[in-house]
């Protein structure tokens, strides 16, 4: 049986999904692209090849293994990107949630199902087809569950758009003892230094008490400074439109003091080591040209308590 337990981004992390570039295939052609900064590299001949991923990605694994924690991998399903098992699902207190996500990604799951098998069927929780979420949307902290969304106009307009107000009240009402705080997000499908493609595109709580944040990847400053006051200004690490587009809010935490980071964000890098986080440093820049990152490509099972 596997352990499910996740109420936080940071706490000492014992088990993970990492996700999987082995089979990820061809490049995929401009219309088969779900994020506008993938067709930016399609359309520029610079889409990044698997035995270059595979690398990144088994340097992710290495230093997560450093650390004691236990990986688990998807099995390959063949001409598939399995990379980004963020969104696929996630865990909740001692709950596994199975979203609706974007349909183009819908195989995406049953590269994971031998290890939901090992989960008690009584914590898995299915979501309503209407209700749509993918797990980049959403972070558990502490009392709260804050959570990216579109309200329905935007949700209809934008394929980058994953998470809806049906997705949101679902948590609602799903999780009633946490503070459920939805934030609407900026989006583009064209434009990737415009578009925050998942919550955790523009924001990621760090330590015990801190974050960084792209201030301009909400829709509404009201939400931002909801986060500002939460934290408090001192303790949060602003980054700029191109750290945003870079993906500098994607790190991943290991435990309140250990975070990896891509090993060409330095100005992020510095200011984690003055602040005295250890920072592990992984390259993933060719993975990044997706659209997605560090956190993107994992997926928490069970965090210490
Ligand atoms: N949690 C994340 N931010 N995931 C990024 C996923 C990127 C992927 N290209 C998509 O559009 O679905």
């Amino acid at each position: 049986m596997i352990n499910i337990f996740v109420n936080d981004e940071t706490s000492p992390l014992k088990a993970v999904i990492l996700g999987a570039a082995k089979g990820v295939g061809r490049t995929p052609h401009f219309d088969e692209a779900y994020d506008p900064k993938s067709k930016e590299h399609i359309t520029a001949g610079t889409y990044p090849k698997e035995a270059d991923m595979v690398t990144e990605i088994t340097a992710f694994e290495t230093v997560l293994k450093k650390y004691g924690v236990k990986v688990y991998r998807p099995e390959i399903i063949v001409d598939y990107n399995q990379i980004f098992a963020r969104d696929i699902g996630f865990a909740i207190e001692d709950k596994f949630i199975k979203p609706t996500i974007l349909k183009d990604r819908k195989e995406e799951i049953k590269g994971i199902q031998y290890i939901l098998d090992k989960i008690n069927p009584q914590q898995i929780i299915s979501v309503p087809e209407d209700a749509r979420i993918e797990g980049g949307d959403v972070m558990p902290w502490k009392n709260h569950i804050f959570v990216g969304y579109s309200e329905q106009e935007d949700f209809d307009k934008y394929v980058v758009a994953r998470t809806n107000k049906a997705g949101l009240d679902f948590l609602a009402k799903e999780f009633p003892s946490k503070i459920v705080k939805g934030f609407q997000l900026n989006k583009s499908d064209e434009i990737a230094k415009d578009n925050a493609l998942h919550l955790d595109c523009c924001f990621q709580p760090i330590g015990q008490n801190q974050a960084i944040i792209y201030k301009e990847g909400f829709k509404f400053e009201e939400d931002y400074n909801y986060l500002k006051d939460y934290f408090g200004e001192e303790n949060l690490i602003h980054i700029s439109r191109d750290e945003m587009y870079e993906m500098n809010s994607n790190v991943f935490s290991i435990s309140p003091k250990i975070v990896v980071v891509e090993n060409n964000f330095t100005r992020l890098i510095a200011i984690l080591e003055e602040k005295g986080f250890t920072v592990e440093k992984v390259p993933y820049s060719e993975i990044s040209k997706m659209e997605g990152l560090l956190r993107c490509s994992t997926l928490p099972l069970e965090r210490e308590k």
